[in-house]
């Protein structure tokens, strides 16, 4: 086990809890911060967080506190773990206490998978504007937070462009359960992870219309193409998207209904209610990665439906007819 470390764990939603359990299990000092107070009192008090993660029992003592100073004090390595369209409001109230609660060598590891809606920018974009001076890092990879809470068995990666650094937080945040890999292709890592949620939303979409066993795979395996090329027109590297952190995540968030993301495309499909869902940061992510395709003159046709599907302006079984009637080609791979 690695040196005990002083951890902040910033967001008390199923995955910030998961993984402070997680940190816990590993050895090191936890706070967790949750932005209600009262969800931060039911944790540390109750042992219990039953708005996110319901059924499960947290095990004695996980601290937890709605102070965010508190939660940075003298940490470490800071994990953000609020949803990716809220990590920029997150940084900037790291930047406001930085110095004085926060270290300024902090580690910091990005643990929201998507693509900022208004920007285009990935998490580590935005760690590198706005907190610069501290190492940064993604930890992403196939892991649903209810699974990881429970103890199961998990593996996961840790992203950043120094080798060494990665190396060193893949060995602070692993745990009994909970297997670090490391990598220095950020970039590869943080695209898997926006982009496997859309494409989860369609293989739900695909599964909920009806379409088929044979259909929902043939979305997996031509999304995975799709989120190749647009993650190598960022330098990410194609090794790296056939690991944890793409094919991996990809295969568990299009196959389970556990999945937020896989769970709204099925909605999408059936032509349920789309309200009072859960966090899909797919439908958030969608509409920047289709830009991001358009930009860049790339080819992403499945990507490119789900925005079409989540804004009306397509039906699943139209999708699909437009897919399958595309000119007939190699099967680039
Ligand atoms: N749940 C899972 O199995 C996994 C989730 N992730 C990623 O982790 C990120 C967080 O997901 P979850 O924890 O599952 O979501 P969640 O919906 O369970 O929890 C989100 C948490 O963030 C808080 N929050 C929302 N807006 C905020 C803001 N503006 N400022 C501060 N806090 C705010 C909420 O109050 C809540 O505590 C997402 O990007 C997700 O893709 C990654 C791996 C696994
Ligand atoms: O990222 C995840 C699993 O690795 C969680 O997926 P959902 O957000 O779709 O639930």
């Amino acid at each position: 086990m690695s040196k005990m470390r002083r951890i902040a764990v910033l967001g008390a939603g199923a995955w910030g809890t998961a993984l402070g359990l997680t940190m816990q299990r590993a050895g090191h000092a936890v706070t967790l911060w949750a932005r209600d107070p009262q969800l931060a009192h039911e944790i540390s008090t109750l042992n219990t967080n039953t708005r996110y993660l319901p059924g499960i029992e947290l095990g004695p003592g996980l601290p937890a506190t709605s102070d965010f100073a508190e939660a940075l004090d003298e940490a470490d390595c800071v994990l953000a773990v609020t949803p990716a369209q809220t990590l920029r409001e997150v940084l900037a109230a790291i930047q406001s206490v930085m110095g004085s609660a926060v270290k300024p060598d902090a580690a910091l590891v990005l643990c929201a998978k998507g693509i900022e809606r208004d920007t285009g920018r990935l998490m580590s974009e935005i760690a590198a504007e706005m907190l610069p001076k501290n190492p940064t890092a993604a930890l992403s990879g196939p892991s649903f937070a209810a699974e990881v809470a429970r103890g199961l068995p998990t593996a996961v990666t840790v992203a950043a462009k120094d080798a060494a650094l990665a190396a060193r937080l893949a060995e602070t945040l692993s745990a009994p359960h909970f297997r670090c890999y490391s990598t220095d292709d950020l970039i590869g890592v943080e695209i898997g992870g926006a982009l496997k949620n859309v494409l989860a939303i369609a293989a739900g979409a695909t599964d909920g219309a009806g379409l088929g066993a044979s259909a929902v795979a043939a979305i997996i395996t031509r999304g995975f193409v799709e989120l190749r090329r647009i993650a190598r027109s960022f330098g990410g590297r194609d090794e790296t998207l056939m690991g944890l952190s793409g094919l991996g995540d990809l295969v568990l968030t299009c196959s389970s209904a556990q999945s937020r993301n896989y769970a709204y495309g099925l909605a999408l499909g059936r032509g349920e209610s789309l309200d009072n869902r859960p966090l899909a940061e797919g439908a958030l992510t969608a509409n920047i990665a289709a830009r991001i395709v358009a930009d860049r003159g790339l080819y992403a046709p499945i990507i490119r439906s789900v925005t079409d599907l989540l804004e009306g302006r397509l039906t699943v079984e139209a999708a699909m007819r437009t897919l399958l009637s595309r000119p007939l080609k190699h099967e680039e791979t």
